[in-house]
This record gives C-alpha cells, structure tokens and sequence, in this order.
C-alpha cells in the first residue's frame, strides 16, 4: 500500500497493493494498521455507497459540521470520478485551495479527506459507484456544503459548460463567502 501526499498537507492518496491473477485480482482495500503508520488513524464508523447513472453527475461540496465532522477515505468500484477535497479550516496556509484527482476500479486509488474540508465528485462515466468510510455517523442538522462551481473556488470539474446532474440540495447550497466554516487549522 503507497500512501502519497497531495498538494495538501494532510489529504492522502492511497494505492493499495493489487494482486492480478488468472482468476482477477485481490487487494486489500481497507488496513487500519498500514494507514495508522502514516498518520491516518481515524475510527470509521459507517460504509456508504452512492451510484450515479449519469455521467456528468456532481455530488457536492459537501461536509459535517462539529460535533459530527466526518473524515472520509473515498473510492470508486465502477466508472470514474474526478473527486475534490477544499480546505476549509480557517488559518490554514491552504485555505480555499483544493486537491483533485481522478479515481477509477483500475488504478484502485483512494483519497483520504482529513476533518476540516468540503468533499465533492463529479461522475466522468455513466454508472459510477463510489464507495467511503466515514469518521462520524450521519447527522443530517449537521450536513451543510457549498456551491460546487463557486468562483472564489475557481474548480476546474471538467464540465466544459455543460450543466451537471445536481441534487435540489446542492443546487441551492452557499456561496464560499457566505459559509461561515467551523474548522480552523491546527498546525
Ligand atoms: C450522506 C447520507 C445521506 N443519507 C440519506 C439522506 C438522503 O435522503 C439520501 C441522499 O443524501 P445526499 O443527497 O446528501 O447524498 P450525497 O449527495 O451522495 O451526499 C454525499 O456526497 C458526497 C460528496 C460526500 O462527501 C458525502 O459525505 C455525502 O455528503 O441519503 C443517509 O441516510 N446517510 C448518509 O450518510
């Protein structure tokens, strides 16, 4: 398993190892021991699996406020994304930057989003199933977010001007100005 450090201090890129065979491959997609070694030693508590038929389907910006903060490890068993993570802890040197990397079955790459960040993806192909743990069970009077295509943001998803598939929630979520982020940056 290669754990790889992003722009950002503190998102994670996970390769896990994959063994292919005549028969498929085995991998191990989960070792809280090989990730505790590299700083990540979250306790997660809940598995969730979204599909996205649609091409083009953004879920997003996305996080948990206090005291139901969520860090997530993120990943893809079918189609493709293009998953982003925002910094939004206050003090950060990063703050209002971004990391964004494509994730896909064959690469097997996961992203880790530490506590402190906004979390969207857009579906690059139809029929995308993504897969994530999370730090903090779901606690919806928690659940806020941000409009994925807000300019101080300045996130390139892709879209090349078309519209994305949105939820109504998202499609009505706060600009970067006006979400009043609880997380500030601990060093
Ligand atoms: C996130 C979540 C949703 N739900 C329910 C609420 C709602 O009826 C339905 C769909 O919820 P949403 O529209 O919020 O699902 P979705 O837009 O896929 O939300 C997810 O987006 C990605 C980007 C994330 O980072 C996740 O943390 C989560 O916010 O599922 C749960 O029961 N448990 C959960 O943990």
């Amino acid at each position: 398993m290669n754990i790889l450090e992003t722009d950002i201090p503190g998102v994670r890129i996970i390769e896990p190892r994959k063994f292919g065979d005549h028969r498929g491959f085995f991998m191990e997609s989960y070792s809280a021991p090989r990730l505790a070694e590299a700083g990540i030693d979250d306790h997660f508590v809940q598995d969730n699996h979204s599909l996205s038929a649609a091409a083009g389907t953004l879920r997003g910006l996305h996080c948990q406020t206090p005291p139901h903060a969520q860090a997530k490890l993120v990943r893809v068993t079918r189609g493709r994304v293009l998953d982003v993570a925002v910094d939004a802890r206050r003090g950060s040197p990063t703050f209002g930057r971004h990391v964004a990397v494509e994730l896909d079955p064959e690469s097997a790459r996961q992203l880790y989003v530490p506590v402190g960040f906004l979390h969207g993806f857009v579906t690059l192909e139809p029929d995308t199933e993504f897969l994530y743990k999370v730090s903090d069970c779901y606690a919806p009077e928690c659940d806020t977010g941000v409009r994925f295509d807000d300019p101080d943001l300045g996130i390139d998803w892709g879209l090349n001007g078309r519209e994305p598939v949105l939820s109504e929630k998202d499609s009505q979520l706060v600009s970067w100005a006006d979400f009043d982020s609880p997380f500030t940056w601990e060093g």
